[in-house]
C-alpha cells in the first residue's frame, strides 16, 4: 500500500492541520422570539433553551451574544392574536413590537447586524405568508405588501431583509421599493429554496402563527425536488439577491452543495426550529452527546458548502467554547 490515509489522522495536531472546514461566530446567525410587554421571557416549550424575550430582555440577550462574538441576529415577533388581519397591517405599525425591536435593538448595538423576516404569517389572520382570497394565496396582490413591509423594516434599521414568503418575483419588486425609497444600502437575503417542511412546527409553536387552513404547498418547495431549486436561485440572482438560502438544512445539505456549485453569491443555510428541537429530544434523552452532535451537525451544514448558518445553537456554542 503506497497510500495510507490513516497516517493523517495519526495525531491531533496532524488532524488539526489538514482540517477542511471550520466554524467561526462569524458564520452564524441567531434567530431571536420576540413577545409584547415588559420583563418577559417564555420558553418555546418544543424548543428547550429558546425563549420569546419582550424587547427590554431581547436587548439584554443582545448584549450578551454580542459578548460572544455572535453579532447577526435574525429577528421574529409573536404578534397577539387580536392584532391579526387579513392584510397583515399590524408589520407596518411603527408604534407595533417589531419595527420597536428594530429601532431599539440598532440603537443600543449600531454595529449588530439585524436581519430583518418580510413574510405576512406572523401578523395574517389565516396565517399564512400571503394573502388569501377564497382559499388561494394570492402571488402578484402579495408583493405590494412584502415591498411596504420592508420598506417599514428599512427604516427602522435593518441591515439585511430577509423574505421568507416563497411568492415569486418579490426578491426583484422588493429591491426596487428600497432603491426607489433611497434604501440601496439594505441587502436582500432571499429564502431561494424554501421547502414545504414538517420541520418548522416548533418554529410555529413560537410564534403561534400555523396557518388556519390548508398547507403552503402551493408556495414551499416540494421536498422531493433537487432542480427546482436551480430555477429559483437563477430568479433571484437575476432580481437581485445579495444572499441566497435554503432552508431547512440538514434534510437538503444537497440542495446547499447544489446551490454552492450553480451560483457565486453567499449560500446561507437555515438549521431550522425541528432540526433544533430533534437533536435537543435526543440530548435530553441521553441518546446522544451534546457537544459533539451539535458540533457535528453545524459542521455538516458549512462543509455542505454553507457560508453562513441560522441556527438557534448559536449562542450555546460559543458559551460553551464549542467553536
Ligand atoms: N415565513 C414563515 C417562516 N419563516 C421562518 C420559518 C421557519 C423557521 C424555523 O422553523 O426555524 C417559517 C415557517 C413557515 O414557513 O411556516
Ligand atoms: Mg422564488
Amino acid at each position: 500500500m503506497l497510500s495510507r490515509p490513516r497516517r493523517n489522522r495519526k495525531s491531533q495536531v496532524i488532524r488539526d492541520m489538514i482540517q477542511e472546514n471550520h466554524l467561526r461566530a462569524s458564520d452564524l446567525i441567531f434567530p431571536l422570539f420576540i413577545i409584547d410587554g415588559q420583563s418577559k421571557k417564555t420558553e418555546v416549550s418544543s424548543m428547550p433553551g429558546i425563549y420569546r424575550y419582550s424587547i427590554d430582555l431581547l436587548l439584554k440577550e443582545v448584549e450578551d451574544c454580542m459578548n460572544l462574538g455572535l453579532k447577526a441576529f435574525d429577528l421574529f415577533p409573536n404578534i397577539e392574536e387580536s392584532l391579526k388581519d387579513k392584510t397583515a397591517s399590524e408589520s407596518l405599525n411603527k408604534n407595533g413590537l417589531y419595527l420597536k425591536a428594530i429601532r431599539e435593538v440598532k440603537k443600543y448595538f449600531p454595529e449588530a447586524c439585524v436581519i430583518t423576516d418580510v413574510a405576512m404569517d406572523p401578523y395574517s389572520s389565516d396565517g399564512h405568508d400571503g394573502l388569501v382570497k377564497d382559499g388561494e394565496i394570492l402571488n402578484d396582490e402579495t408583493l405590494e405588501i412584502l415591498a411596504r413591509m420592508s420598506l417599514a423594516q428599512a427604516e427602522a434599521g435593518a441591515d439585511i431583509i430577509a423574505p421568507s414568503d416563497m411568492m415569486d418575483g418579490r426578491v426583484g419588486y422588493i429591491r426596487e421599493a428600497l432603491d426607489r425609497e433611497g434604501f440601496t444600502h439594505v441587502s436582500i437575503m432571499s429564502y431561494t429554496a424554501k421547502y414545504a417542511s414538517a420541520f418548522y412546527g416548533p418554529f410555529r409553536d413560537a410564534l403561534e402563527s400555523a396557518p388556519k387552513f390548508g398547507d403552503k404547498k402551493t408556495y414551499q418547495m416540494n421536498p422531493a425536488n433537487q432542480k427546482e431549486a436551480l430555477i429559483e436561485g437563477a430568479l433571484d440572482v437575476e432580481e437581485g439577491a445579495d444572499f441566497l438560502m435554503v432552508k431547512p438544512a440538514l434534510p437538503y445539505l444537497d440542495v446547499i452543495k447544489t446551490l454552492k456549485d450553480n451560483f457565486d453569491l453567499p449560500i446561507a443555510a437555515y438549521n431550522v426550529s425541528g432540526e433544533y428541537a430533534m437533536v435537543k429530544a435526543a440530548i435530553q434523552n441521553g441518546w446522544l452527546d451534546e457537544q459533539k452532535a451539535i458540533t457535528e451537525v453545524l459542521m455538516g451544514i458549512k462543509r455542505a458548502g454553507a457560508d453562513v448558518i441560522l441556527t438557534y445553537h448559536a449562542k450555546e456554542v460559543l458559551q460553551k467554547g464549542w467553536i
